[in-house]
């Protein structure tokens, strides 16, 4: 038998009293307003009623973007949206980060050509655990930045992350369609560039694709409904997705007139490089917010690589260094751009963001031993920390190391491919310990070969290493 319909109780939306509006006393008014910091950093597309927003603003709000544990970790790509939130932090905004377990199962067609294949649930669980890790380390790390960097604007509140399965598979599809379905006209969904895109599309869209933007819809109502939550950010590619929760909230709020000041937008651009690639990928593979999956030296790399044409907008998204003072840097990095000034600041600033100190000091230290030249600083247990989970790092006893000519080791542990090979290489000048070619071919390996008695760096011609560390 049918339940009856659940009509929104008309004192359901009330905001709890735990989320009710607080004024902000500093901070708002300290320095640029939020809007304008925002844009002065590249961090919007685009805005629903920028007056309305700019005026909203000036008490304490709930903010909330979400993301689909589509991966197992953040990437690059999700720094944008995650950057957005953190300067509504800073300035005391309450802070949701929504976890998709549910709308993961459905799949968002913005932005894709092609439907996604459906991802089995188990995949979708254990990506949501490892999401909500990286996500609270994201914001305790980046807390961290921001209280060096920008100590007079930040009084940080609530951060939360909340999953939609929550609240979604409870749903009964029923009162789901009667009560929701009810608010979503067919013809403006059909309207989304979502939509659009796919039904130009050759293989056009399953119903379980098109009914993702209700769940999102829904997703903004509940939060509002529970948490008083007036704002989602984005990147523009959500700007329907988001407008549907807008909607619907105005639909069902509809009779709630002078306490319902609306909800807003806010999109974030979504990055292509200025060689028009997708922003966050490095050969092909996405840059990792994870030092297990991308290492502190890959990550550092990644943005040290960064175009000159590229560079001052990362400055501005990517870092909380005050807009001006990046103004200044990109204007000395324009007098000699072959010192890469601004992009060793970017991938300084940004390694610490993500990575703290530890992380930065380990991305150096490795980039020292890999593509520097003064060894003279370099401590074998820093080398060996730094270089921990990468390949090319290789423990080893004594007896595979000391009393070995050179050669032979570089045969045996693969960085020459046989013994003979090893020695022309030498004999060459190309076979380097320590940075300083070696080629005496009967040179055996001793103690006081290595670094701190513990580590050989060897490397074969310009740019192939092999770090070996006594266990
Ligand atoms: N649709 C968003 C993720 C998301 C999911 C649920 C939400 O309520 C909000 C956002 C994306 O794919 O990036």
């Amino acid at each position: 038998m049918l339940k009856p319909v659940r009509r929104w109780p008309s004192t359901a939306h009330r905001i709890p009293l735990r989320w009710k509006v607080i004024p902000l006393t500093r901070n708002l008014h300290s320095g640029r307003d939020l809007l304008s910091e925002l844009s002065a950093r590249q961090l919007i597309a685009d805005v629903t009623r920028p007056d309305d927003f700019a005026k909203h603003l000036q008490k304490s709000r709930t903010i909330y973007a979400g993301i689909d544990p589509t991966a197992k970790s953040l990437h690059a790509g999700h720094l944008i949206p995650l950057l957005c939130l953190l300067h509504f932090r800073m300035r005391g905004h309450n802070t949701l980060a929504l976890i998709g377990g549910a709308t993961g199962l459905v799949g968002d067609p913005s932005g894709r050509m092609m439907e996604r294949s459906l991802s089995e649930k188990a995949q979708i669980e254990s990506n949501t655990v490892k999401l909500t890790h990286s996500i609270q380390q994201f914001f305790s790390r980046a807390t961290e930045y921001a209280l060096d960097k920008a100590p007079s604007l930040a009084t940080f509140s609530q951060l939360q992350v909340v999953n939609n399965i929550d609240w979604l598979k409870e749903l009964n599809l029923l009162d789901f369609l009667r009560s929701t379905g009810i608010h979503f006209r067919v013809n403006h969904m059909l309207a989304r560039d979502s939509v659009k895109l796919r039904m130009s599309a050759h293989n056009g869209i399953t119903f379980t694709e098109f009914t993702y933007q209700l769940l999102q819809g829904y997703d903004f109502y509940e939060l509002f409904r529970t948490m008083g939550c007036t704002i989602q950010v984005g990147g523009s590619d959500q700007w329907g997705n988001i407008l549907s929760g807008i909607d619907l909230i105005n639909k069902v709020e509809g009779d709630c007139a002078g306490y319902n000041e609306g909800c807003f937008a806010l999109t974030t651009p979504l990055l292509t490089t200025s060689q028009g690639e997708k922003f966050g990928k490095s050969a092909g593979n996405a840059v990792w917010l994870d030092e297990k999956l991308t290492s502190y030296l890959d990550f550092y790399q990644f943005f040290l690589r960064t175009t000159d044409a590229d560079v001052e907008k990362y400055l501005k998204m990517f870092t909380l260094l005050p807009v001006e003072e990046i103004d200044d840097v990109v204007r000395e990095h324009g007098i000699q751009p072959e010192r890469r000034l601004a992009q060793k600041l970017l991938a300084k600033e940004v390694t610490l963001l993500i990575h703290g100190k530890e992380g930065l000091e380990a991305a150096r230290v490795a980039t020292n031993v890999l593509f520097g030249t003064d060894y003279s600083t370099l401590h074998a247990k820093d080398i060996v920390k730094s270089l921990a989970n990468d390949p090319r790092l290789v423990l080893c006893t004594e007896d595979e190391l000391l009393g070995i000519t050179l050669p032979n080791i570089a045969a045996k542990f693969g960085l020459a491919s046989s013994k003979s090979a090893a020695r022309q290489l030498a004999l060459g000048n190309g076979l380097y310990l320590n940075n300083v070619p070696q080629p005496d071919v009967h040179l055996k390996l001793e103690r006081s070969h290595l670094i701190d008695g513990q580590v050989a760096i060897l490397r074969a011609g310009k740019d192939t290493h092999l770090i070996l560390a006594l266990r």
